[in-house]
């Protein structure tokens, strides 16, 4: 029997994808670093019967429309907003994301973030090494309390929660805003829930963990920066489009908020000469929040198995609602 022709749109470890071999005729763009270019992935999409995409891959209408091969698209990340999903369901080609595997990592990651920018870490680990080190001194980079301060979360899903717990550990107050009311985490965690307003108004840490949607698009404004308090922090592990960059530049730079910590960005990769990047306040990441190698080789595998179990006739096993 012919195996089923999967194209991985980068290349991923040997390790892993070997051992579907037997099962999967696997071919994978060459690059581990460069993604694949537009022309090419609309060419392997219509000859696969499954692709193993990254968050960096538009999988659009043009894709999904002109293939008749294509049955599943796994994609190596829980966020989706690089997939039309609409598109997808109209031409009945299922898709895959990366929930649960993901969720401890990113929520370490998450609060590193709070954590470094809170504390000057970045700038003070700099002044060591460049040798600018020369006296203690008692307001000698000087950052903002983490314990028992009070972080808003808005997006209470599986990383939300996550980093609620990791904030509890830490003696924070927690609140929270979601599009439902998480009774649950409530009860379990003394999480309290918020309207968006209260939480943006009343929060020391402002954390964003929303997906990408049209609802949330720029939903971290200039407006909104305007409501924080004056020592606010603002971290995003979500999606750069979420906020809107340069009302963010703009707050930081004019004492509107204290800083922020971000792990992604409306453009990614961010450019050089981002005028975000200008500012000490701000730490910038380039989007690691699931890079460990664990949850790495996790996702992969997870992805990988999806493709298997719906080219096999079983199902997905974590598919995009
Ligand atoms: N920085 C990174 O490397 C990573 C980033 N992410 C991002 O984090 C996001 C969250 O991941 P999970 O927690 O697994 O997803 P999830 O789906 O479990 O949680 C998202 C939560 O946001 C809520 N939500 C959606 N729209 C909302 C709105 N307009 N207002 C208020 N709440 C809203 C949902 O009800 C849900 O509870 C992903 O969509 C992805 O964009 C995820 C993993 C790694
Ligand atoms: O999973 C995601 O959505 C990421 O951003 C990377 O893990």
């Amino acid at each position: 029997m012919t195996k089923p022709y999967v194209y991985i749109t980068r290349k991923l470890p040997d390790d892993v994808v070997d051992s579907f071999r037997e099962k999967l005729n696997i071919n994978m763009w060459d690059s581990a670093e460069e993604s694949v270019p537009y022309k090419k992935l609309l060419e392997e999409s219509k000859k696969a019967e499954g692709l193993v995409t990254m968050l960096s891959d538009p999988i659009d209408e043009t894709i999904l429309s002109q293939t008749d091969t294509l049955k599943v698209v796994a994609n190596l990340a829980v966020g989706f907003d690089n997939i039309d999903i609409e598109s997808a369901k109209k031409h009945r080609i299922t898709v895959t994301n990366t929930p649960d595997v993901l969720t401890d990592t990113t929520a370490d990651l998450t609060f590193a973030l709070l954590m470094t920018t809170a504390r000057r870490i970045l700038e003070a680990a700099d002044m060591v090494k460049k040798g600018e080190w020369e006296h203690w001194s008692p307001l000698l980079l000087a950052g903002s309390d983490i314990h028992h301060k009070t972080i808003g979360i808005v997006g209470m899903g599986r990383i939300g929660e996550v980093v609620a717990k990791r904030a509890r550990g830490f003696d924070m107050n927690v609140i929270y805003h979601n599009r439902t009311r998480k009774q649950k985490a409530e009860e379990e965690l003394g999480l309290n829930y918020v309207s968006f307003d209260q939480l943006i108004s009343s929060a020391d840490f402002v954390v964003s963990l929303v997906p990408l949607t049209d609802e949330t698009h720029h939903l971290f404004n200039a407006n909104v920066f305007s409501h924080m308090k004056d020592e606010a922090i603002f971290i995003n592990a979500s999606r750069g489009k979420v906020m809107d960059e340069m009302a963010l530049y703009e707050a930081v730079k004019s004492g509107e908020i204290r800083g922020a910590g971000l792990d992604v960005f409306e453009d990614e990769p961010i450019s050089a000469d981002h005028p975000l990047l200008t500012l000490k306040e701000v730490t910038c990441l380039p989007h690691i929040g699931s890079a460990s190698l664990e949850t790495r080789y996790q996702m992969m595998e997870l992805s990988l198995n999806n493709i298997l179990q719906v080219l096999e006739g079983n199902g997905p096993m974590t598919a995009v609602d």
